[in-house]
């Protein structure tokens, strides 16, 4: 397992308290944890991490980039972050963005262990699934809204032919699955697949990886090996995250697809592939083209066929059905009772917008069916484990849009646990005021102008609430 936090005196105590138990690697930063993980020869199950850390050890981004970094190499990691107590709006954020849970310093080393336990058994029976077999013709995809339909259906149209497809979605939508059941119901079947994270190895790893390498080609190549061009033979390969690509290796992707041409590093003699190509990506390509960082030619060939994974909360009844679906699953490997959300808890639920995607719904499920096994959950149980923080950042309607505002009222009575009007008001009233200062430069008469009421008004408002 994997440690990141940049205070020496914790990152010590833990490794103490849990080498007897797990084989540790521990990190300060972004850069060392991205460089440890070159050298590792399987990236670790499980990481501890720490939100504040270098070059900001005072704010949470940094954290939150490094749970995107780490389930950009290993989707199925485990992490949990390490919170301070005024901290926890932010590890919430961090479990929408794929952290397990967040567990509050200081921690009771046995509470500790038994957490990291519980989520390699969740890892275990997650791989295991994944492992056997689904039916034939199934896509293993949940869901019965209209955007599942059209995904599924795509899916199959695509599945059959030799061309490349493209999978653009947020992250944690669902684009692995996708790829996974382009292969399962293609006529490749029964032929590999092989999937590469491009964000998980060294850049300069990638070309051997791919392409294969003579012996003698580098330092370390002791013997000739194949790539996953090769090793693919007439399958699937699937690129993940293909906008990490480096540029020179675009070029020989590109050559490839053209021709099915390309060479072992360290070898003239051309080589030939059928592999069908299917890659993944999370960031805006056509910005990356703009911007110089990906060729265009590359994205034409690759976006042969497109398929755009929509995010959840654009998947209405599906946010229950797929509730259900891995709420079901995790009781069962937990031999425990499902649980189930009340009818406040439900609505609750079906508001949510869900950031980080299925990936932060299925974390939802397992943490409550280990909370509440067999009992029922309510709205403030719930909101527990809500970004709710976040919830409505693009979503305030116009004051004259009555019934928006009603809905949006709704919403967060629905969502916001300790609710108060008289408080809500007051940081609207206190928001629009200091931003009437703020655009008029603290300029009393013109912000009174922009408030479109009177200047003593104005004042004695900016008294209650000490804004200056
Ligand atoms: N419609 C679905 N039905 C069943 N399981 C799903 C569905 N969508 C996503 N999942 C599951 O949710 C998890 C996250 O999905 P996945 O890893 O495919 O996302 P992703 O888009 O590839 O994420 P990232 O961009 O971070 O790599 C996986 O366990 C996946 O099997």
């Amino acid at each position: 397992m994997l440690i990141v936090d940049d205070d020496p005196l914790i990152s010590d105590t833990l490794t103490y308290v849990l080498s007897r138990d797990f084989e540790i690697s521990a990190a300060e930063s972004r850069a060392q944890v991205k460089s440890l993980l070159m050298q590792l020869d399987e990236p670790p199950q499980l990481a501890l991490v720490d939100l504040g850390l270098p070059p900001q050890p005072h704010k949470p981004d940094e954290g939150f980039a490094l749970i995107a970094d780490l389930l950009g190499v290993s989707p199925s990691i485990k992490i949990l972050v390490l919170s301070g107590q005024s901290d926890e709006a932010n590890a919430r954020h961090a479990r929408a963005l794929g952290a397990i849970d967040f567990v509050a310093k200081p921690c009771e080393p046995e509470r500790l262990k038994s957490l990291l336990f519980n989520a390699l058994m969740v890892q275990d029976a997650e791989r295991s699934a994944e492992k056997t077999p689904a039916p034939a013709k199934d896509s293993g995809i949940v869901g019965s809204s209209p955007a599942m339909d059209k995904l599924r259906e795509q899916i199959k149209q695509y599945a059959a032919a030799p061309f490349p497809v493209l999978i653009e979605g947020e992250s944690g939508s669902g684009k692995e699955r996708v790829a996974a059941s382009l292969h399962q119901l293609s006529p490749r079947s029964h032929k590999p697949y092989l999937a590469l994270n491009c964000a998980a190895i060294s850049p300069t790893l990638v070309e051997p990886t791919l392409f294969g390498y003579a012996k003698g080609a580098f330092t370390g190549a002791t013997s000739a090996r194949a790539g996953y061009f090769e090793e693919a033979e007439n399958g699937t390969l699937f690129l993940d995250e293909i906008g990490e690509l480096p540029l020179e290796l675009q070029a020989k992707l590109l050559r490839v697809l053209e021709n099915g041409e390309y060479q072992r590093v360290g070898e003239t003699q051309p080589r030939f592939s059928n592999a069908r190509v299917v890659t993944a990506t999370n960031r805006d390509l056509r910005a990356e083209i703009k911007a110089g960082r990906f060729r265009a030619d590359l994205y034409h060939r690759l976006s042969v066929f497109s398929i755009a994974v929509p995010p959840l909360r654009e998947m209405g009844e599906d946010k229950l059905v797929l509730l259900n679906h891995f709420r079901d699953f995790y009781a069962r490997e937990a031999k425990s009772l499902p649980f189930a959300l009340d009818a406040r808890a439900q609505q609750m639920w079906e508001d949510y917008h869900f950031p980080g995607n299925v990936r932060e719904l299925r974390n939802i499920a397992i943490r409550l069916t280990t909370k509440y096994p067999g009992m029922a959950v309510n709205a403030q149980q719930l909101e527990a484990e809500l970004d709710t923080d976040q919830a409505y950042p693009q979503e305030i309607p116009l004051a004259s849009d009555s019934k928006a505002l009603i809905e949006l009222a709704r919403k967060q009575l629905q969502t916001l646990a300790n609710f108060n009007l008289d408080v809500t008001l007051r940081q609207w009233e206190k928001a629009y005021v200091e931003a009437a200062l703020t655009m008029t430069h603290g300029n009393l008469s013109q912000a009174a102008k922009l408030l479109g009421i009177n200047r003593t008004t104005l004042y004695s408002r900016m008294q209650t609430y000490g804004t200056d």
